[in-house]
């Protein structure tokens, strides 16, 4: 059910005036627009006599009575009750009337006010039932009693609202005051037409013309030109809005339609912006009244339409288009008939010119869309930074990439015509066929992108709306790229455990068509599949970017050419080493291993940084090259022999929930098949995980030996032998004695030793995130603290002092640590012995103890205590 929407809290009525008011005790807000008026014009400090016209609830008397100085006589006057002041007289009465004049009289006796104020509204506190002449009049009536009740020299300020009366007023206070100026406080709303006029030095003329307090005669109408009102039907949109005034042939402040208009206007934006209220009055509307789509949401809402919220505006005209569906309202035929009615028959060069400004702003619609999607992906990556829930190298990772050649695959791109599924399943036919109508690609994305909008659509969603479909579609953008990088990652995890080189898409295709058995799976199930790896995405940085292509050279313009990238790569740095093989080694976990240390150029620091750029891509193939140490050991299947996917002594089968065997990790890399699964499914996902695979990867790296000589050292009379017929005894005394002898340098321990050691310290995710969450949590607490400050520290009706203890108490708050929960200890004995649970009448943390506990507590204090004494010796 719709929410009741609150009227004070929309259009941000609650403002900082509204809580500094609050905070300091004011009836209303409006107390610091004098303030503010008193700031910068000072005439309540030298002030003994005031009179506030229209003082209810008695905001400015308060301020008045804070800034006169003490016995000040202040008199204040409404048509609604004021709760009383101390020191101050207060009473109801019409400001318009005799009645008034006569009672401020007899206050004021003899004495003669400095000042007078006006803030009267007609309008406030009611329904708006005035009109903007009476407004007027009320000033003319406050300035009549100012002129009565006003010392020479006096001071008198008024609130007027911007209309065509504003000029004939300011000229009579002209006569009246030597210096008159109109100001706006900053606490008086911007979306208000009130202004405030203060005039200043009252001449108190001997003899006044009595037309100059004459509504008639001030408010008398200026002949005025009456200009063509000819209203623009092409752009409705150009006509000028009233905010601060009146428009002009219009007084009243308040004005209402049948919302029938509303649902039938051509540009119900236009409606919307020119009432106050819609009414359902007709027939028509009262059978609207009643619809099931009118929610209460809706009636509240079209009751003051000056105060609509974005929300309500949207839903307002979700609902008019509701309407007029349900009405068949905007029935092709009727738009055609209009727009045929409407539109001249425009020449040829017209339609080209306009095509023309059409397809320009298209287009600079579109790039605002990418930078404004760019933006929010950055702003979406730094905040996670901010949370800790990244680092720098995710980012790297998460980012597209400069599109073009420096990215892999354009899956963006080739996803859009829906090849994405077709490469998914290897066939690459239609991918390849889009290299010969690669700008078409383009071309079909404009088009969808940039579909010119349907006029009705545009009237019945907002600017806004558009905005925040875009956002929804960057998102979901974002959302399928990251499922389609998912989708090759997961692939390639696939596949490298079948494959030890990659082929490329056709030869990859029948093993993918296998693998995925049915390529109609569902998105759902791809999604499971997706799930299973995010958390490796998510928490981990160090994610698997895909495989490199082969060197071939491809005219797939969605095959990035690397072979210039693989060319540096093999480039031979100053320590003899490959230029791949450094920047393997130049990783975090052989830091510090002197043996391993191989950064000879620390300086150079564009080399680093494309060290950085191609880390993981390199981390990658070195984690392959280790992978594939397993499936030579312990099976001999050459590198380049195409996949078996079927073969059950595969060594790369995985088992899905394969139960926790016992084995040490690095029994996974000496041939043992059946129970190393485990082992060889973690080395696939950690990586270099063992000594040996150290050590070998750092051969391999160092070119100390090659792909063969593994293959070669694979072949061990331990490889070929048949256990299936010996006895698990047997198997199991081998194990424990036959093992194979595999050269293990100290430093390849000495790094598995640092990289175990730094993924003990990680934290797990959980815990990442609850820190996170804290530090987030702590930075937003202080942020309010932060605001409060700043508003007390602008706040000019605060001495200093004032400022400080306020301040000074906030942030006390703001840090102070809540105090910790206090466990309380309950004695299982009496009606709580043997009690299961909760025990009855206790609340919050609690600890069950008996006598038991107490002793054994006890005893292991006398233990330990002893053990201390004899240094640690057991007897
Ligand atoms: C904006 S409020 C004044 C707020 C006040 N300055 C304060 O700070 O609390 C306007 C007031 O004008 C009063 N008012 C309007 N017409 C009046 C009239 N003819 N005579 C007396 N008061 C009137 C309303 O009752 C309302 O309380």
């Amino acid at each position: 059910m719709p929410q009741k929407r609150d009227k004070k809290s929309s259009k941000g009525r609650l403002d900082k005036y509204y809580y500094l008011a609050k905070e300091q005790g004011y009836r209303a807000r409006s107390a610091f627009k004098l303030v503010q008026l008193n700031k910068k014009y000072g005439f309540l400090e030298k002030s003994r006599v005031l009179i506030d016209l229209c003082a209810a609830p008695g905001g400015w008397l308060q301020v008045a009575s804070k800034y006169m100085p003490q016995s000040s006589l202040i008199i204040g006057v409404d048509l609604a009750p004021i709760k009383p002041i101390p020191n101050i007289v207060t009473f109801q009465d019409d400001i318009t009337t005799e009645k008034c004049r006569q009672n401020l009289r007899q206050e004021m006796k003899t004495w003669k006010a400095d000042v007078v104020l006006h803030d009267g509204a007609p309008n406030v506190g009611t329904a708006w039932t005035q009109d903007a002449f009476s407004q007027s009049e009320l000033v003319l009536m406050s300035l009549k009693l100012a002129t009565e009740f006003l010392v020479k020299g006096g001071t008198f300020v008024t609130k007027v609202f911007r209309s065509k009366d504003y000029n004939n007023l300011i000229w009579v206070f002209q006569q009246l005051f030597r210096k008159v100026e109109a100001t706006k406080p900053p606490s008086s709303r911007n979306v208000s037409a009130e202004i405030f006029v203060v005039c200043q030095d009252f001449i108190a003329p001997k003899k006044l013309d009595p037309r100059f307090l004459d509504a008639k005669a001030v408010f008398a109408e200026l002949e005025q030109e009456e200009k063509s009102k000819q209203v623009d039907i092409f752009h409705p949109e150009k006509r000028k809005r009233h905010r601060e005034g009146y428009e002009d042939g219009n007084y009243t402040m308040h004005k209402k339609v049948d919302i029938m208009e509303f649902i039938t206007a051509q540009d119900p934006i236009l409606v919307l912006g020119s009432y106050n209220q819609f009414v359902f009055e007709s027939d028509e509307s009262k059978v609207l009244l009643k619809h099931e789509s009118t929610t209460e949401d809706i009636k509240i809402n079209v009751e003051d339409l000056k105060v609509l919220g974005k929300k309500d505006f949207k839903q307002l005209l979700k609902w008019r288009s509701s309407i007029r569906e349900e009405r068949k309202m905007d029935s092709k035929a009727e738009k055609a008939k209009v727009e045929t009615a409407e539109v001249e028959p425009a020449d040829d060069d017209e339609i080209i010119e306009a095509e023309l400004a059409n397809l320009t702003k298209e287009e600079a619609a579109r790039v605002k869309r990418a930078r404004r999607k760019a933006n929010e992906k950055r702003a979406k990556t730094l905040q996670r930074m901010q949370l800790n829930m990244v680092v720098p190298a995710d980012i790297g990772m998460e980012q597209e990439g400069p599109s073009g050649h420096q990215s892999l695959f354009g899956l963006s791109k080739i996803n859009k015509l829906g090849a994405l599924q077709e490469v998914r399943k290897g066939d690459m036919t239609l991918v390849d066929n889009l290299e010969s109508f690669d700008d078409d690609v383009d071309y079909h994305v404009d088009e969808v992108e940039t579909k010119p909008r349907d006029p009705d659509e545009y009237v019945d969603s907002d600017d806004g709306d558009f905005e925040l479909e875009d956002q929804l579609d960057a998102m979901y953008e974002n959302y399928i790229e990251r499922q389609s990088e998912r989708d090759a990652k997961y692939k390639v995890k696939k596949m490298r455990a079948k494959e030890n080189e990659w082929k490329g898409f056709d030869a990859q295709k029948d093993s993918d068509d296998e693998e995925d058995g049915d390529d109609s799976e569902t998105g759902e199930r791809r999604k499971d599949k997706d799930e299973d790896f995010s958390d490796d995405s998510d928490s981990e940085s160090d994610e698997e970017p895909i495989p490199t292509l082969p060197k071939k050279k491809s005219k797939n313009p969605l095959l990035v050419d690397l072979s210039n990238e693989e060319a540096e790569m093999k480039m031979i740095t100053k320590t003899g080493l490959t230029k791949k093989a450094a920047m393997f080694f130049d990783q975090d976990a052989f830091k510090g291993i002197e043996g391993i240390d191989l950064d000879g150029d620390d300086d150079d620091e564009e080399e680093e940084e494309d060290e950085d750029e191609d880390m993981a891509e390199l981390d990658e193939d070195s984690e392959q090259e280790a992978q594939k140490v397993p499936t030579l050991n312990g099976k001999k299947r050459k590198a380049e022999e195409p996949l078996e996917e079927d073969d059950d002594e595969s060594d790369f089968e995985i088992v899905a929930g394969a139960p926790e065997d016992e084995l040490s990790q690095d029994e996974a890399w000496d041939g043992k098949e059946d129970k190393k699964s485990k082992d060889v499914r973690k080395a696939q996902e950690i990586g270099l995980i063992t000594a040996e695979a150290m050590t070998l990867a750092k051969q391999l790296a160092n070119k100390e030996k090659t792909k063969q000589d593994l293959i070669d050292e694979g072949f061990t009379k331990e490889a070929f032998r048949d256990k299936r017929a010996l006895p698990q005894w047997f198997l199991d005394d081998e194990d424990r004695h036959n093992q194979v002898n595999i050269p293990v340098t100290k430093e390849a321990i000495k790094a598995v030793r640092e990289k175990l050691k730094a993924l003990d310290a990680r934290p797990i995710k959980k815990i990442a995130e609850a820190k996170a969450r804290k530090k987030f949590k702590a930075n937003q607490r202080l942020e309010k603290a932060k605001r409060k400050a700043t508003d007390i520290a602008d706040n000019p009706d605060m001495s200093e002092k004032e400022k400080a203890t306020s301040i000074g108490k906030l942030l006390q708050r703001a840090t102070k640590a809540k105090p910790k929960k206090e466990v309380k200890v309950v004695v299982a004995k009496g009606s709580n012995r043997g009690v299961q649970g909760r025990p009855k009448g206790v609340k919050g943390r609690y600890k069950m103890v008996d006598s038991r506990m107490k002793k054994e507590t006890r005893a292991l204090k006398r233990i330990a205590k002893k053990n201390k004494k004899n240094g640690g010796r057991k007897k």
